[in-house]
C-alpha cells in the first residue's frame, strides 16, 4: 500500500510542505494515542476556563494544542499558527515558509462518550512581509491554502488531506506508525438520500432552510419526491468523514440567534480546510450566498454558515436561497 510520503510527492507538494506535514502528523499521532488511553490518561473531562468563543475548554481541547502548537513552534517551518483555542495569532520562526490554521480537537462534546473527534488544519503561505505575530496575514480566502486535512481519531485513525490534486484517505498503521494510502482519489457521489442538521435549532433557521429542510421530510409525498435519511455526529469531523465516503448532505446555517454569529462553525479552523477537501472530492461547499472557500475573512475566530456536500444535493438546497 502506497505511503502518504510518495502520494504527497506524486501531487507535486514540495519538499519543505511534506516536511511540514509530517511533523503536524507527528503531533496528531501523539494526541491519538492519548485519546486511545482516555480515562487511563486522565485526558477526559473539562478544564476551568474558556476559549476565545467563550466555550468550556476540555482537557483535550488543550493537550491536543499545547501538542500541534510545541510541534510546528519547534519545526523551523511556520511563521505563525492561528488555533480555535488561542486567542491571538501564536508567533513561530521569522523565516518560517507556512501559516497553520487548526481546531486541535473538533468534537470536544464526544469525548466522555468515546465517540468521533478530530483535528483539523490547514496550511497557507507565509508572506515573506508578515511580522509573525501580524493576523493579516490570516485574512485570506479559502482559495489560497496549499493544504488541508483532518485526522480522525474513530475505530481507525484515518487521515483525509488534499495538497490540491484530489483528496485522500489514509489509515494510521498502529504497527509501524505510518499513514497508508486505504480510500485514493475519493470521489463524492452527486447524488444523495441523506442530511445531517441539527434539528434542535430549527425554530432559528432562516426561512430557506426552513423550506429545503420540509420538503426532504415530506419525503415521496413533497416535491423532492425521495425519502431521506437524518444522521448527525456532534463532531463536523465525522460527519464530513461520512460525507466523503458515501456523500450526503451537511448543514450548520445561518440562525436568527445571535446577529454576531453567523453560523457556529468556525471559517479558518472547521469551513475552509473540510470545503477544500470536499471540492477535491468532486463536491460543493457554500455559505448559502456563495462559495465558502471565496470568503473574505475579516477575523480570525469569523464563523460562517455551512452548506456542503454531495455537488446536486447541494445545489439544490441553494435554489432555496434564489
Ligand atoms: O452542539 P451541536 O449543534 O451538535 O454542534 C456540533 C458542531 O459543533 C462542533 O462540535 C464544533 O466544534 P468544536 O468541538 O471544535 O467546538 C462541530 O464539530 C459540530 O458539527
Ligand atoms: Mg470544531
Ligand atoms: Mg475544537
Amino acid at each position: 500500500m502506497k505511503r502518504l510520503n510518495s502520494q504527497m510527492q506524486q501531487d507535486g507538494a514540495p519538499l519543505e510542505l511534506i516536511l511540514l506535514i509530517r511533523t503536524l502528523l507527528a503531533g496528531c499521532k501523539e494526541i491519538s494515542f492519548r485519546v486511545s488511553q482516555g480515562a487511563l490518561a486522565g485526558v477526559l473531562g473539562s478544564t476551568l476556563s474558556e476559549n476565545v468563543q467563550g466555550e468550556t475548554q476540555k482537557k483535550l481541547d488543550v493537550i491536543s494544542n499545547q501538542i500541534l502548537k510545541d510541534i510546528l513552534k519547534e519545526s523551523g517551518y511556520v511563521k505563525a499558527i492561528s488555533s480555535e483555542e488561542e486567542d491571538d495569532v501564536v508567533p513561530c520562526h521569522p523565516e518560517g515558509k507556512y501559516l497553520v490554521s487548526f481546531d486541535p480537537l473538533d468534537g470536544s462534546s464526544n469525548t466522555e462518550i468515546n465517540s468521533l473527534i478530530g483535528t483539523i488544519f490547514s496550511i497557507a503561505h507565509a508572506p515573506q512581509w508578515m511580522e509573525p505575530d501580524d493576523p493579516s496575514a490570516f485574512l485570506q480566502p479559502g482559495t489560497q491554502m496549499v493544504a488541508a486535512g483532518y485526522v480522525l481519531y474513530g475505530p481507525s485513525t484515518m487521515l483525509a488531506m488534499t495538497t490540491g490534486r484530489g483528496t485522500h484517505i489514509y489509515t494510521l498503521d498502529k504497527t509501524h506508525g505510518g499513514f497508508l494510502l486505504t480510500h485514493p482519489n475519493i470521489q463524492v457521489p452527486e447524488q444523495t438520500a441523506e442530511f445531517s442538521i441539527n434539528a434542535s435549532n430549527q425554530r432559528h433557521w432562516e426561512p430557506p432552510i426552513q423550506n429545503y429542510v420540509a420538503d426532504l421530510l415530506a419525503g415521496t409525498e413533497g416535491p423532492r419526491e425521495k425519502n431521506y435519511n437524518m444522521r448527525w455526529v456532534a463532531a463536523m469531523v465525522g460527519d464530513i468523514h461520512r460525507l466523503l465516503c458515501r456523500g450526503g448532505i451537511f448543514m450548520y446555517p445561518y440562525d436568527k440567534r445571535d446577529p454576531s454569529k453567523p453560523g457556529k462553525l468556525r471559517l479558518l479552523y472547521e469551513a475552509n480546510p473540510m470545503a477544500f477537501l470536499m471540492e477535491q472530492a468532486g463536491g460543493l461547499a457554500s455559505t448559502g450566498e456563495g462559495r465558502i472557500m471565496e470568503v473574505m475573512p475579516e477575523e480570525i475566530h469569523q464563523r460562517v454558515p455551512v452548506i456542503i456536500g454531495s455537488k446536486d444535493e447541494v445545489e439544490a438546497c441553494l435554489t432555496y436561497y434564489d
